[in-house]
């Protein structure tokens, strides 16, 4: 029998120190991604949000839209995907549903989040979390809907940056002991405050390394010496592309050519590469010369 999905996620987990996670937007990052030797990825819901519908993360995409990106992935690569499913959309049966139909779809892993259900992104002002009795009630709900032991339920707390880091490790205690099997500690600012996490709450720690947000861009010697066993790193691979394509819109608006910005264009050679297309394309002609 082959691997559950959470199973593969918690085996890679065990065997990196940190695991490292990167954001894969669409499938052919999944990809370039697995061939560049991450052994699991993730998908973003501010990456769903803003790549796939155009819009800031907060709040506005469905599960549906996460599925249908996460299914993709799923689809493309064997690698073990966590997926971010922001507070779980809705109550107890309706996070009970999402887990179902994450798990069906081949996912490894989800982190629900502890914010009202009006969320905002975990690295901007003026966030908003339920108490923790509502929360352990979210994740009571997730929990006892999966069908694979193996699933992997990752709570994640964005109450540091509302409460103190006091109270989000009271917090992740409390989501532990309801079950869940990981903690996400968002938005944290010393590398200290992992050490924290990690002496008092008995579970693996994921550090969010997003740039441009509140937490120092630590490396993951640092942040592995400081307790944390995951490192995830959610939109530098969008956030990349992004400028890479800009400047070829700009060179294109500006100079009337792209001349100039082959170079930060991958080639064709590269992209059949990561795309196994040669694979492809010999197998169509051996369908058609067994014809003959
Ligand atoms: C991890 C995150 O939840 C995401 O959706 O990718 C975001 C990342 C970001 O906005 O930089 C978050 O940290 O809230
Ligand atoms: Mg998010």
């Amino acid at each position: 029998m082959t691997q559950s999905a959470g199973l593969r996620f918690r085996q890679a987990l065990a065997n990196s120190k940190p695991l490292q996670i990167v954001g894969t937007t669409n499938a052919y990052f999944a990809l370039m991604a697995e061939q560049t030797g991450f052994q699991a990825l993730y998908l973003s819901g501010a990456g769903v949000a803003n790549a796939s519908y155009g819009l800031p993360d907060l709040g506005m995409t469905s599960m549906n839209d996460v599925l249908i990106d996460a299914g993709r992935i799923t689809s493309a690569t064997k690698l073990p995907l966590l997926v971010d499913i922001d507070t779980g959309w809705g109550g107890a049966f309706n996070i009970a549903r999402t887990i179902k139909e994450f798990e069906k779809i081949g996912v490894a892993a989800v982190h629900m989040e502890d914010q009202v259900s009006q969320k905002r992104c975990g690295h901007r002002p003026n966030k908003a979390v339920v108490s923790t009795e509502e929360m352990v009630d979210r994740i009571k709900a997730a929990v006892d809907a999966r069908t694979d032991p193996n699933f992997v339920i990752m709570a994640r707390t964005d109450a540091v940056a509302v409460e103190g880091v006091e109270a989000g490790i009271e917090r992740a205690k409390a989501y532990i002991a309801a079950g869940a099997d990981m903690i996400f500690a968002e938005a944290l600012t010393e590398l200290d405050q992992y050490r924290h996490f990690k002496a008092q709450v008995n579970a693996p720690i994921l550090a969010n390394m997003t740039e441009f947000g509140q937490t120092q861009l630590f490396n993951k010697e640092e942040l592995a010496e400081a307790g944390a066993d995951m490192v995830l790193y959610p939109l530098g691979t969008f956030r990349a592309a992004n400028q890479a394509a800009l400047k070829v819109m700009q060179a294109l608006m500006n100079d009337g050519h792209q001349r100039n910005v082959l170079d930060t264009m991958q080639t064709r050679a590269d992209l059949y590469k990561y795309l196994g297309y040669h694979a492809f394309e010999d197998k169509l002609d051996q369908l058609f010369s067994q014809d003959k």
